[in-house]
């Protein structure tokens, strides 16, 4: 049974003396095979070095990287028999979309024309491309060049898959239709794979766990749904898109309680004041609700935004911050605006703070 790919204590560096740059901080990070591990994080975080540090592109300033229990140190890129797909898939445009996925088939040029064909069109098939081989690439749509991309990577079986924001260069709507097609591509093929992503909803599509990644270091590595129940603190809370409560939420004289707002029962308020924990609220925990203004929670409305078919209001909640509340149909809200605000209970929870 293969161990996988281990990841211990890596740094990556770049540059040197004052100019030097820690893009990882000591990551350790195990991937079991048949597993998919997203890497998410925000932008300049270190997702990619970590990612090419894997693949051999980037040398590592210290720790290790190993598969089945074998150091990769001095093993070069094209040995690791990893394979790598990144945003812009670059695919061959003298090629057609056949001849793309064909040139990742190991040891090609000694395969007989008809087995080489059937393999491509099994690739195809698998990414729900069926029938494109003899297409031009230059005919090709962006989400399908990506899958024909996804198809070459997957052709020589890697043992492991390394792919950088693959989808980050289409639009939501095709990111929101491939995440799915990507992880059951994944599932599959069997391919283990680390998947480097800045998008909280495609890390949660495609991956078993997922590593959030803060300045070049992992805060938390779960699965989707242990993440979302249980962000380890008030960071990766915040980072995941919980409202963060800052500091003080519950203390007496130290602005509004959880309590005061309906959210939880005074023992809980009572906690969400102690030193070094937050309050977190779930997205969509927070709403707007007819009523009197002088015996809530209350919030001045700053911005009012349509997202995905519901209005959301944006709002300057009284010693809570800047907190985002969804808007019920029936309830006209407008920049300025006092509103009265509810919360449920079961979208808050209280969390230490970092
Ligand atoms: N070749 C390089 N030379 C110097 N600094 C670099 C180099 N590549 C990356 N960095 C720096 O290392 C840090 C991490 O970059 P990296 O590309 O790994 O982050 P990322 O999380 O993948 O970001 P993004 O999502 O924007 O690609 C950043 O501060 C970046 O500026």
């Amino acid at each position: 049974m293969s161990a996988g790919l281990r990841v211990t204590d890596a740094v990556v560096t770049y540059g040197a003396g004052e100019r030097r740059t820690t893009a990882v901080a000591g990551v350790s990070l195990a991937v079991s095979p048949g597993e998919v591990v997203a890497l998410l994080g925000p932008s300049g975080c270190g997702k990619s070095s970590l990612l090419r540090a894997v693949a051999g592109l980037e040398p590592l300033a210290a720790g290790a990287v190993a598969w089945d229990d074998a150091d990769l140190a001095g093993v070069p890129v094209h040995r690791r028999s990893f394979g790598l797909m990144f945003q812009d898939g670059q695919l061959f445009p003298h090629r057609d979309v056949a001849g793309n996925v064909a040139y990742g088939l190991p040891g090609v040029r000694r395969l007989p024309a008809a087995a080489r064909a059937a393999r491509v069109d099994e690739l195809l098939d698998l990414v729900g491309l069926t029938g494109f081989g003899r297409r031009a690439v230059s005919t090709l749509s962006g989400g399908e060049a990506q899958r024909v991309a996804l198809a070459r990577s997957l052709a020589p079986s890697p043992r492991l898959l390394l792919l950088d924001e693959p989808l980050s260069a289409l639009d939501r709507a095709l990111r929101e239709s491939l995440a799915p097609l990507l992880r059951r591509v994944l599932l599959a093929a069997g391919t283990t794979a680390l998947y480097v992503t800045h998008d909280h909803d495609e890390a949660f599509t495609v991956a078993d766990r997922v590593a959030v990644m803060h300045r070049g270091r992992l805060l938390q590595v779960d699965t989707p749904a242990a993440l979302w129940a249980r962000p380890r603190d008030a960071d990766v809370a915040a980072f995941l898109g919980y409202g963060v409560v800052p500091g003080g939420a519950g203390r007496t004289g130290d602005g509004p309680s959880a309590a005061d707002a309906g959210v939880v029962d005074a023992s809980d308020a009572s906690d969400a004041g102690d030193d070094g924990v937050a309050l977190a609220l779930r997205p969509g925990a927070l709403r707007v609700v007819p009523g009197d203004a002088s015996a809530r929670r209350t919030g001045v409305v700053r911005a009012v935004r349509f997202r995905r078919g519901a209005v959301e209001a944006v709002l300057d909640v009284d010693g809570w911050g800047e907190q985002v509340a969804v808007v019920p149909a029936e309830i006209a809200v407008h920049p300025g605006d006092v509103v009265t605000l509810a919360v449920d209970p079961g979208g808050v929870l209280r969390l230490p703070r970092p």
